[in-house]
């Protein structure tokens, strides 16, 4: 059966990081329904009541409604921002259990309504609820993402632009790996219009630099209890780059299947997202320090993997 077409969202959790990204979804006119479902049905009322006296002001007309998973049989994308979130302190992976137990009902729920579109995965550890949905749904790798490093590499790709005073969009740098403390900087291929990043810092601002991209998450937690604009946002390009059939590139979770020389495990890679979900991946050219702090990142994922997947 061919995948289900038009640009119907539903989005599953509409908390901070949900409620944010129907929010952005809406200022930026990205698709024409949007059902809101969330097992705190009050929550998810309270929002599409809140996001529909916005409607006036909108960039383009959009029906919002909650609803039940029932709305997810001719949804386009299945968006997942359900769970639990980190508290001051906590590790994404940290999450892993109860979300993932979370996951199970909610992906059984999803394709239980004759789901036949794109799953897009946010609730940490991304990587790994990631691969559970992928693993649960059976649905083919290229219809099941994760956010992956969508954040962090925003995150990078703002503090190169404050460091050099550019546009973000005018650095070209990536954070690959785990959402999570064992990801990595691609130094190597960083750049400015062409001009190469690395050779211009001290390896000491460098790791500042990456110190303050992978910490970041726990900064704003510790200061204002939660993360949600930068994932809402980066959630929302996703979800313009398929319903546009766009074909960029953009680093979100992804199955390895020998790429990079790693096997069954989803991770933050630059990949092409077009209208059938995730094409192809772009095989940066690392060097061995990359290469083995990306192994590194790999093994994370795959022994968390292989405690609940023998
Ligand atoms: N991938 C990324 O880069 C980022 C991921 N996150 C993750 O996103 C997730 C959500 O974070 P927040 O929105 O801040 O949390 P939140 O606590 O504000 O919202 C979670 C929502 O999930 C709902 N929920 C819980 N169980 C459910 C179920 N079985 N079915 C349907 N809805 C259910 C809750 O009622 C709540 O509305 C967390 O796991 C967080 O770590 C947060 C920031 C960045
Ligand atoms: C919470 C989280 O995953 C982030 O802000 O990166």
């Amino acid at each position: 059966m061919s995948i289900t077409t038009g640009d119907k969202v539903v989005l599953i959790g509409t908390g901070d990081v949900g409620s944010s990204y129907a929010y952005a979804l809406v200022n930026q006119g990205i698709c024409n329904e949007l059902v809101l479902v969330d097992i705190d049905k009050e929550k998810s009322e309270g929002e599409v009541m809140d996001l529909n006296h916005g409607l006036v002001y909108a960039l383009s007309p959009i029906k919002i409604t909650s609803g039940t998973y029932a709305a997810c049989k001719d949804a386009a994308i299945v968006v997942i921002c359900a769970g639990a979130a980190q508290k001051p302190g906590e590790t994404r992976l940290d999450l892993v259990s109860k979300n993932l137990n979370i996951f199970r009902t909610i992906i059984k729920s999803v394709m239980d309504s004759g789901f036949n579109g794109i799953f897009l995965v946010a609730t940490n550890p991304v990587d790994i609820l990631a691969y559970a949905t992928w693993k649960f749904s059976g649905l083919p790798k290229e219809r099941v993402i994760g956010s992956g490093t969508i954040l962090d590499t925003a995150r990078f790709r703002y503090l190169l632009s404050e460091e050099y005073n550019v546009a973000p969009t005018s650095v070209h740098a990536y954070i690959i790996g785990e959402h999570g403390d064992s990801e990595l900087a691609v130094w190597s291929t960083a750049n400015i219009s062409g001009k190469l990043i690395a050779p211009d810092l001290t390896d000491a601002r460098k790791e500042e630099i990456f110190v303050q991209v992978r910490d970041a998450a726990y900064q704003i937690i510790e200061s204002k209890g939660a993360t949600y604009y930068g994932i809402a946002m980066g959630l929302a390009r996703i979800t313009k780059a398929i319903l546009q059939n766009e074909e960029v590139v953009l680093p979100v979770g992804s199955l390895l299947e020998g790429e990079y020389g790693h096997n069954d495990v989803y991770i933050g890679v630059p990949t092409v997202i077009h209208r059938a979900g995730r094409k192809d991946l772009v095989e940066l050219s690392l060097n061995e320090d990359e290469q083995e702090k990306f192994a590194k990142s790999v093994k994370v994922l795959k022994d968390i993997q292989a405690s609940f997947w023998t």
